[in-house]
């Protein structure tokens, strides 16, 4: 087994903003580990809290209880040397791109760079290397406002890998753009992530970002942590209401209001997805069943699958059924009007 090793470990992580209309917990006592290497996704809501929990990493905000430890180290006991130091290793990317807009292409790759006291000349040159990373060495002279926002958001990609970061916190960085636009970032995300090694948190509300490339997701909601696990694991049989609610909306809206007869959901994985699931089953049990909702995602290069069928209205139908599935170790749940 891969050994796996936290390069971020959150502990009873707590934040509460003070307001004129009183505290407002943003995040109660969250506790995620966030493994070297991987691309780490958390989702939720509007108001949920992801972005006050992206920023509590990097100290952008300064939790206001528990700890925030990077490389076993935590932040809160490092000296402010070693924390900027930390936070030079933490690059972070935003909705909005974020860039300077009196500055070109080349001079915003090289801010962090000037910050960090590097020469001009080492400066302009890594800047070059990684404005060729993200497909823009072309556009080193032009200005923000020249660019499109999936160009500004390379750029700004290329402005928080300047110094080497080992973390790239992502917030919401997709969430400005065009689907294929979209799909572009994440694979250089991607590329990123596996060419340099870097890990890669992403923040974002659109399930579609979690399936494209995660490896492991936290869904959070109301400052709380919800579930987290393996991104299949999670699409495939979401346990918290708020993850079954994100991950399984559509079908819940669409069963309600279709008689009395009881509902079952058969959750499959990519082996089980591309084979006929269903007609061996009819043909086995020689029972029809209603299909309710069917849906499949590419998660990974992996189809995963839900379906919600209607069993047939006898007892003795639906119990051949039911063993025809347990049998057959195909994962499947009743589905209860409450879960709806
Ligand atoms: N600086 C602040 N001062 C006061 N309250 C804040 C502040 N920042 C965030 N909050 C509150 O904390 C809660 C969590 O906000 P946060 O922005 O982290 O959520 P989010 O999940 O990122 O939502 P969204 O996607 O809408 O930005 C919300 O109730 C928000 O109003």
């Amino acid at each position: 087994m891969q050994s796996v090793e936290p390069i971020i470990q959150l502990v009873g992580l707590g934040k509460e903003f003070q307001t004129s209309n009183g505290p407002i917990k943003a995040l109660d006592d969250i506790n995620l580990s966030i493994e070297r290497g991987e691309i780490f996704g958390i989702i939720g809501l509007s108001g949920a809290g992801k972005s006050t929990l992206v920023r509590c990493i990097n100290y952008l905000e300064v939790p206001t209880s528990g700890d925030v430890l990077f490389e076993n180290q935590s932040l809160s006991a490092m000296s402010s040397r070693q924390q900027r130091l930390a936070r030079q290793s933490m690059g972070m990317i935003f909705q909005q791109f974020n860039l300077l807009a009196q500055r070109n292409v080349l001079q915003n790759v090289c801010f962090p760079l000037e910050i960090a006291n590097v020469s001009k000349k080492e400066a302009v040159e890594r800047a070059m290397e990684l404005l060729e990373l993200v497909g823009l060495k072309e556009r080193a002279k032009a200005y923000p406002s020249q660019l499109s926002g999936g160009q500004k958001q390379r750029v700004a990609i290329a402005r928080a890998l300047a110094t080497n970061p080992k973390i790239l916190l992502c917030d919401e960085a997709t969430s400005a753009l065009d689907p294929n636009t979209t799909k572009s970032i994440l694979g250089l995300l991607k590329e990123i992530n596996k060419n340099m090694g870097v890990t890669v948190v992403v923040i974002t509300h659109e399930m579609t970002v979690i399936e494209a490339i995660c490896d492991r997701v936290a869904i959070i909601d109301q400052s709380h942590i919800a579930e987290v696990g393996c991104v299949t694991d999670i699409f495939s049989g979401p346990k918290s209401k708020i993850g079954r609610q994100l991950i399984l909306g559509d079908a819940a809206e669409q069963v309600i209001g279709f008689g009395n007869n009881r509902r079952i959901r058969i959750s499959f994985d990519g082996r089980s997805s591309f084979e006929p699931v269903l007609s061996n089953m009819i043909l086995a049990c020689k029972v029809p069943v209603n299909i309710m909702h069917a849906e499949t995602r590419d998660i990974g290069g992996t189809a995963m699958g839900q379906m919600v069928i209607q069993l047939p209205e006898e007892e003795i139908d639906q119990n051949r059924i039911l063993n025809y599935l347990k049998t057959a170790k195909i994962n499947f749940e009743e589905v209860k009007d409450y879960d709806l």
